[in-house]
């Protein structure tokens, strides 16, 4: 028996008037035929060139089935006890992997100051790991979101991103197998809005580590891409959308063609701060077994390793480092700072 199910409210949209940015929309249903994805695969290059960032409607949920994945993801954080939850915490540092809980003050944002982020990160593979109690019965639900997430929007998306510069559609999809041993995931994390010492940035300017990331659209405004003009702009709100980036996975993958775009965290506008943000987050990494050299040659593109790493050593590699490791101040202003991971360059922007 499945048990009753406590529905998580989310704020009500901001009313405050903020620098946002029109994403372009990727309709999935077009999808379906050839034509509809030779246009769809113009409109997303165009995107990812313009703000590397871009909306997907009509993904084949139905608002209800998304509003229950929300109420799903809430379980670890208000139906799961402070004494269990240190039970299943994630050991990152020894294993190089976000499965399981991420609590508070885990990373270090700037200046001693920690974040407030809580996540609950599940492997595709429900069953690699155990889960609290509370989350158990609602495992095989998740287990077919994953699956949604990874053959219905992850192998969607490649065929567009693969199409979008010319290489056979199935490239990048061959290397998401639903089966192969890797970090793709599921994560939830949850903040709160009224936590004062984390001053305005939660999580600051970053690249995400996997292929592509696919964001289930929530209303409380937060999150900020990095635009060509050096700005901070706010992403809006989709209903029942999704919000979709590369990471840098991709972007070494395709020698730059698609960007890894900088984005972070701030606190919401004023009239959203009294609520908690939950996120529904499918990360998405290719086989941990894939190098990830660049399929095309491609000289305007600064390389930032001369052996590529594959896809375990760079995931891990950067999971374990991030928020934890002191970084070295690349410039005057103190805006970038750099370390070296698995090999690769990495710059953190503030
Ligand atoms: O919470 C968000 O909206 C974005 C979070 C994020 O960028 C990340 O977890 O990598
Ligand atoms: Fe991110």
């Amino acid at each position: 028996m499945i048990p009753e199910l406590n529905h998580y409210e989310h704020a009500a949209p901001t009313q405050v008037q903020l620098d946002w940015v029109d994403l372009p929309t990727v309709d999935l249903s077009l999808a379906a035929t050839r034509e509809g994805r030779e246009e769809l695969a113009r409109t997303l290059r165009a995107a990812m060139q313009e703000h590397g960032f871009f909306s997907v409607i009509n993904h084949g949920l139905t608002p209800e089935e998304a509003r229950r994945m929300f109420d799903i993801a809430d379980v670890p954080f208000s139906q799961v006890a402070e004494d269990v939850k240190v039970q299943y915490v994630a050991d990152i540092k020894g294993t190089g992997s976000y499965e399981g809980y991420k609590l508070r003050q885990y990373w270090h944002i700037s200046g001693g100051v920690r974040d407030q982020i809580e996540h609950y990160n599940v492997n595709r593979d429900v069953e690699k790991r155990e889960h609290p109690p509370a989350l158990q019965p609602f495992l095989p639900e998740i287990a077919r979101f994953a699956r949604f997430n990874h053959e219905r929007v992850l192998h969607a998306l490649l065929r567009l991103f693969a199409r979008g510069m010319g290489l056979p559609e199935e490239t990048f999809v061959d290397m998401h197998k639903f089966d192969a041993v890797g970090e793709t995931s599921g994560n939830y994390p949850r903040e709160d809005g009224d936590e004062e010492k984390t001053k305005s940035v939660w999580l600051k300017g970053h690249t995400d580590i996997g292929t592509v990331t696919i964001l289930w659209s929530q209303p409380v405004s937060a999150l900020q891409i990095l635009a060509k003009d050096g700005t901070w702009r706010w992403v809006r709100h989709v209903p029942n959308g999704l919000v979709i980036n590369a990471g840098d996975a991709l972007e070494f993958l395709s020698g730059g063609f698609y960007k890894a775009t900088i984005h972070r965290v701030v606190q919401p506008p004023e009239d959203q701060r009294k609520q908690t943000r939950l996120g529904l987050f499918y990360f998405c990494s290719t086989d941990d077994n894939v190098r990830l050299e660049p399929l095309v040659a491609n000289p305007e593109y600064e390389k930032r390793f001369e052996v590529a790493p594959t896809m375990e050593q760079w995931r891990k590699g950067v999971t374990r480092a991030y928020g934890r490791t002191k970084l070295i101040k690349q410039d005057e202003s103190g805006r970038i700072e750099k370390e070296t991971i698995a090999g690769v360059l990495v710059r953190h922007f503030n």
